[in-house]
Order: C-alpha cells, then sequence, then structure tokens
C-alpha cells in the first residue's frame, strides 16, 4: 500500500504522491484508473514529488486522461504548501521557486513565452491574436507558461460554452500539442473573470496555469495591470508580474485527506 494526499487548490484538485524515499512508476492507463472519480480516487492532476539533482525536489504531473504534462500551477502550489518554506522546484516546463504559508503558496512560474514554436503552434502566427475563429470566439492569445494556452477575451465569461467549443479547440491540429483553453472576461485593470477548459482533464474549478497566461494576455494586449485578480469558478488566485517579467502565482492550497492506495490494482 503506497500511502497518498488528496490536496486542492481552489477545487482544483489533485492527488499527491510523495516518490523521494521510493520510487513510482506510473502508467497512463493506472492514472486513468486512479482519477476515475466512481471507480478510484478520483483528481484533475496526479502529482509526483521526487528527489532532484538540480533543486530542492522535483515535481512531475499527469491530467486525469493519463497524459503526462510539463507544467500545473495550481498543483506546484499545493506541493509547495505541502513541503513548506521556500522551495526550489525542477518541472519540465522550467524551474520554479515557492514561498510557502500555512494557507497557500506563492510560485514564480517564471516568464511567458510567446515564440509560436514554443506553445507550439503548427505554423507561424502573430501569437497576441492568431487571425483564427471558432465559433463566434475569436484571435485568441497563444503562449506557453511551461505549458500550452488559448486565451481569448470575451464579453460574458460565464456565458461561454465551454463544454462544447473546449473539446474542439483542445484537439484543433493548430496546436499539435493539444492546448488550455481560456476565456477571460475583463473587469478593471485589475481584475478578471476566467473560466478554462484544461487539456486533458476538461472543465476545472480554477487553473493556475491558465490565469498566469490570461493575465500574461492582457497584460501583452496593455490591457491588465501588474498585479491582477483572476476569479475562477472555485475562488480567487493572484497574478504579479514582476520588474523582471517573471509572473508569480499565489492563492490556496488544502490537504483535503489521507489515505493508502494500492497501486497495482489499478496497473
Ligand atoms: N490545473 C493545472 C494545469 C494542469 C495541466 C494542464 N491541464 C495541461 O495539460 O497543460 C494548473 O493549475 O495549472
Amino acid at each position: 500500500m503506497r500511502p497518498f494526499i488528496k490536496m486542492h487548490g481552489l477545487g482544483n484538485d489533485f492527488l499527491v504522491l510523495d516518490a523521494r524515499e521510493a520510487p513510482v512508476a506510473l502508467s497512463a492507463a493506472q492514472v486513468r484508473g486512479l482519477a476515475n472519480r466512481h471507480t478510484g480516487i478520483g483528481f484533475d492532476q496526479l502529482i509526483l514529488i521526487e528527489p532532484s539533482a538540480t533543486a530542492d525536489v522535483r515535481l512531475r504531473f499527469w491530467n486525469s486522461d493519463g497524459g503526462e504534462v510539463a507544467a500545473c500551477g495550481n498543483g506546484s502550489r499545493a506541493a509547495a504548501t505541502l513541503l513548506g518554506g521556500h522551495q526550489r522546484i525542477e518541472t519540465a516546463g522550467g524551474a520554479l521557486e515557492s514561498i510557502g504559508s500555512s494557507e497557500g503558496a506563492e510560485v514564480d512560474m517564471g516568464p511567458p513565452q510567446w515564440d509560436w514554436q514554443a506553445v507550439p503552434l503548427a505554423f507561424a502566427m502573430d501569437t497576441s491574436a492568431l487571425p483564427l475563429a471558432w465559433n463566434g470566439l475569436a484571435n485568441p492569445a497563444a503562449l506557453s507558461v511551461g505549458n500550452p494556452h488559448a486565451v481569448f477575451v470575451v464579453p460574458d465569461a460565464w456565458a461561454v460554452p465551454l463544454a462544447e467549443i473546449g473539446p474542439v479547440i483542445e484537439h484543433d491540429p493548430v496546436f499539435p500539442e493539444r492546448v488550455n483553453v481560456g476565456v477571460m472576461q475583463i473587469l478593471s485593470r485589475e481584475a478578471i473573470i476566467l473560466r478554462v477548459w484544461e487539456r486533458g482533464a476538461g472543465a476545472t474549478l480554477a487553473c493556475g496555469t491558465g490565469a498566469v497566461a490570461a493575465v500574461a494576455a492582457g497584460q501583452r494586449r496593455g490591457l491588465l495591470a501588474d498585479r491582477v485578480q483572476v476569479t475562477m469558478p472555485g475562488g480567487d488566485l493572484v497574478v504579479t508580474r514582476r520588474a523582471d517579467g517573471h509572473l508569480l502565482l499565489a492563492g490556496p492550497a488544502q490537504v483535503a485527506f489521507t489515505g493508502q492506495v494500492d497501486l497495482e490494482r489499478y496497473a
């Protein structure tokens, strides 16, 4: 049996396995089985905490569809909250740093990447506003914040039929590694409403990298200030652009419960 920790950041929920002492190998099918909310534990993402040669810890992330991904903002905050203090974190999406508190963690998510190859896109386009539209959703910003995002500015984020249009955009061949889809309503220079259709996980209550990507997109268009409150279905995060261009992500993260799981049962 393997001890696990179930955590969430604003309802974006995670199965956390600490593999620093005893390694864990996971197949995609195993992750899907564990993610099943009826027959498994249920989560949006699985987080593996591993030893690192270059930082204090290494974090790996899997979506509930079984695909491993390079970045997860809320997952990084959740793991950093668990570990406490200041952590240097290695991820496939880049090196992160956290400042912990009792109620959550602020994580330096690094600078956004705007090269079309970095997103990635299938061919060269102006990433600040792609010349593309899907059923009335037009001209998204496309960027990588360790993982790929397309962010649309819309007049009413709650009115967008995200469950219908999200998967269409996620799987459009213009995004060869698929994409996370955000719809952002700008309330003021300091506040937005954001809903995200997550690649490999669907509509989640909150998405940390989605919040970072949306704020970066709004800042690039000159619509948002350096510090922005991001309201999502599960609650609020704050994204701050530092003088060096790095984006800091802050908000709550909590342990929901702990337990033990027989990983072999899902193999
Ligand atoms: N919920 C996460 C994002 C998880 C990864 C994403 N679905 C992807 O496939 O890139 C967050 O808080 O950032």
